[in-house]
């Protein structure tokens, strides 16, 4: 079956339940399900960027697994490439590449340069493509140093790019990115999401990218879903999610000396310790305007910008349905263009 461009990916109320059994007593076993993930549509189209977030424990990780034929889903309809994953793993394999961010899918001991040599030929990457993609990959990815290293001996950063390469030698349509910054240094994320970003731009490939790094989706995806609880709870662009969670970012400024609370509407001081100010203000806004103003008005030393995490944004998100509907509402379908999904339950 071929996929049409517009539904690349699809899944169509996708679940997994796992069985588990829980000590219930000195001998006794109780078994119960845990619903992974939980009735989930969407459709992602070829050469999109999607950013899928969730807290812990809320079925990101399941749901690629699932996407790369390693889980077979308990109920639903979930398509690749028009390939039923966990039907055609191995053909499927050849269309997609994966990262797991917490794990390595290079040879420890071997190497960087090696590994590369084994995918060569497990994937049977014709010569020509394979030194190509190896070139490029070397060259944006900055491996020329690091081919002769042994990957255990590598740093998280260094490692990371490796295994980004090894994603990449047999040319994915499809790449998947499991926390692909988790423990990076700032520079090194920098560098992964501007190669992300290239790599879009140039070849056209298809990025899912699940993160616990808001910036990771601010920089490289313009649409993001959000699951919690096995469930898909929001569907849109970031800014918009900013805006249902009513998210707010940090603006930590330092001050020459203790001064009454900076005024910069609609920022508002939210802490003040000695010189240091902490203004809170919405994060589907620009902070550049914001700095420029309090940097004309104020004797400033320093100042940094911080985040809002995903939990507090979904934390949000809740609250602010659940106060809105006045009670849970149990239907709800998938929507685009920055739409909450479904209610809470
Ligand atoms: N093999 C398994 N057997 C039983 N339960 C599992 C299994 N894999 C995952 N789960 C459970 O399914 C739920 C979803 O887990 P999953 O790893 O998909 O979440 P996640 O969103 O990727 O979380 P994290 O951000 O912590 O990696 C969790 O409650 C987890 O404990």
């Amino acid at each position: 079956m071929v996929s049409d461009a517009h539904d690349f990916i699809r899944l169509d109320r996708v679940e997994k339940v796992f069985q588990v059994r829980r000590k219930t007593g000195f001998l006794r076993r109780e078994r119960h399900e845990v619903r992974a993930v939980d009735s989930i549509s969407f459709a992602v189209a070829r050469g999109e960027m999607v950013g899928y977030i969730g807290p812990n424990g809320a079925g990101k990780s399941t749901t690629i697994k699932m996407l790369t034929g390693i889980l077979t889903p308990s109920g639903g309809r979930l398509r690749v490439a028009g390939i039923d994953p966990s039907r055609e793993r191995t053909r499927l394999a050849r269309r997609i590449g994966v990262v797991f961010g917490q794990r390595t899918t290079l040879w420890w001991d071997l190497p960087l340069i090696d590994s590369y040599r084994l995918m060569h030929r497990m994937y049977r990457i014709p010569d020509a493509r394979y030194r190509e993609n190896l070139d490029r990959c070397v060259q944006l990815l900055d491996l020329g140093d690091l081919l002769e290293v042994p990957v255990r001996q590598l740093s998280l950063g260094q490692r990371m790019r490796g295994d980004i390469a090894a994603a990449l030698l047999h040319d994915p349509e499809v790449l998947y990115l499991d926390e692909p910054t988790i423990g990076l240094d700032v520079i090194s994320k920098a560098r992964v999401r501007e190669f992300l970003r290239d790599l879009n731009a140039e070849r056209g490939t298809t990025v899912l990218l699940t993160t616990h790094d808001l910036q990771d989706i601010e920089q490289v995806c313009r649409r993001v879903m959000v699951i919690d609880h096995g469930r898909l709870m929001y569907d849109g662009p970031l800014a918009s999610l900013h805006e249902v969670g009513e998210s707010e970012r940090t603006l930590v400024v330092d001050l020459e000396r203790e001064l009454p609370p900076i005024e910069a509407a609609p920022a508002r001081v939210v802490r003040v310790e000695g010189p240091r100010q902490w203004l809170a203000f919405p994060a589907s806004e620009s902070a550049a305007p914001l700095v420029a103003r309090i940097a004309a008005a104020y004797p400033l030393v320093d100042l940094s910008v911080r985040e809002p995490d995903i939990e507090a944004v979904i934390a949000k998100m809740y609250a602010e349905r659940t106060e809105r509907s006045g009670q849970v509402n149990e239907e709800g379908g998938v929507g685009r263009g920055g739409q909450a999904t479904e209610a809470v339950s």
